[in-house]
């Protein structure tokens, strides 16, 4: 059984709340492009400063190496602007520095302390016991109360500030985190047949998930598209000329077209993409797989209309949808469309479930409404979903 903020009295109490504000930034970083993950945890932070906390905020932006990798300053600036109460930050997460400033917090005060991922151990992952002794847990434990975890849409990550704290401070689910265990715990009781729409560019995360609900019969189709569909295609033999091997390369997602290839040669539930969209010339083009120019000079950037087509049928016969990850590079309106017609359909299903931080940006910068259930995690959401536990809940309940 979790225990919620429900259960806690935070007057004066010193709070260590981790919370998943990994959101997309602006070209060049210099700021966030989209603040949704920031206004969800809105309500456990206003709650925690209203009930005179003295709140450390831990959270992380990207990953190592990757353009989005960046401090937690703009995201500090934007919860100052966001909650009613004064909200700090700390350019340290567990040095001395961190532990004076959060030390130095008055009850109703937040401060924001630097990305988590900043240390290398962050990035590994961990058992908890072996979390609770790593450096970032050891230095910031002791000038702390309790532990509040709201960060759901990381919870799929055994990684030491989602699973460390609760082995040496008695650990609470926040409000999102209550909310969305209770509406995705249940995918059971959704309407089948049950679609997964599975795109975007975290293909470890997605060919897992596959693999998880199709051996426990909780899918009845998954369509892939975005880099998911691409290195599907790939591992089938498909020919997409050598810039989307050079991309699915250069991005290290060459190991995961033999798991894929695996998964496809196990499941006839699994379908690829028919054509892609790539550039020419500066417009977009349609090419079907099966007649690819193995000279493209461009990745397959979208799905293409004919797949559109064949995936919307099944989308309009399904009881429940569940999305994540965009279809194509959406960002760019020319390669948005596959996104938009797909996402467009999903909304219209008897149920639909979307996550994921790019996933949920999409459907805003592409105006989608309609979904049952916009989740704030796109990896964490489809763990669950797949009936597969979550490390940072299990240390939670330990
Ligand atoms: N065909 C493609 N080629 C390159 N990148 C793609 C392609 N399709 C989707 N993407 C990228 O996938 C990213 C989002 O993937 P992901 O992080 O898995 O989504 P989420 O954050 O919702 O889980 C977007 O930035 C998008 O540009
Ligand atoms: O954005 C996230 O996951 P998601 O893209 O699956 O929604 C979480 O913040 C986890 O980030 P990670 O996938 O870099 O561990």
């Amino acid at each position: 059984m979790l225990q919620t903020l429900d259960d806690l009295d935070l007057e004066g109490v010193a709070v260590g709340v981790r919370i998943d504000i990994n959101s997309p930034l602006a070209n060049g970083n210099d700021g966030l492009a989209d603040d949704a993950r920031l206004r969800a945890h809105v309500e456990t932070l206003s709650e925690l400063a209203e009930r005179g906390a003295r709140v450390a905020v831990l959270a992380h932006q990207g990953r190592p190496g990757d353009d989005d990798f960046s401090t937690l300053a703009a995201h500090a600036d934007r919860l100052d602007e966001l909650l009613d109460a004064p909200v700090g930050y700390c350019d340290a997460t567990f040095s001395a520095a961190a532990r004076e400033a959060v030390a130095g917090l008055d009850p109703g005060d937040l401060v924001v302390l630097e990305n988590t991922r900043f240390y290398a151990e962050e990035y590994m992952e961990f058992e908890a016991a072996d979390a609770a002794n790593t450096h970032l847990v050891e230095g910031l434990a002791p000038v702390l109360d309790v532990y509040v975890n709201d960060a759901f849409a990381a919870a799929h990550r055994s990684q030491p500030s989602l699973v460390g704290f609760p082995e040496r401070l008695p650990g609470y689910a926040g409000r999102v985190m209550e909310r969305e265990l209770d509406v995705l715990g249940a995918i059971e009781e959704t309407p089948t047949p049950r679609v997964y729409l599975l795109g975007g560019a975290k293909v470890g995360d997605s060919v897992g998930v596959a693999r998880s609900v199709l051996e426990r019969g909780l899918a009845d189709t998954v369509l892939t598209a975005g880099v998911v569909g691409n290195v599907c295609l790939l591992a089938g033999g498909a020919e997409l000329g050598p810039a989307t091997s050079e991309f699915v390369y250069d991005h290290g997602y060459w190991d995961e077209i033999d798991r894929a290839g695996d998964l496809l040669d196990t499941y006839d539930e699994i379908e690829v993409p028919r054509d892609v969209a790539v550039e020419r010339d500066g417009e977009r083009h349609e090419v079907a797989v099966d007649e690819f120019p193995p000279a493209a000079d461009s990745p397959a950037m979208d799905v293409g209309g004919r797949t559109v087509s064949a995936y919307a049928e099944v989308i309009e016969s399904a009881g429940t949808v569940i999305l994540n990850g965009p279809a194509g590079v959406f960002e760019e309106e020319t390669f948005a469309h596959g996104t938009r017609d797909l996402y467009t359909a999903a909304a219209g299903a008897e149920y639909s479930i979307v996550g994921g931080g790019d996933t949920a940006a999409a459907i805003r910068q592409l105006g989608i409404e309609g979904f049952s259930h916009v989740s704030t995690g796109g990896g964490a959401s489809l763990t669950l979903l797949a009936g597969d536990s979550l490390p940072a809940v299990e240390a939670l309940r330990a």
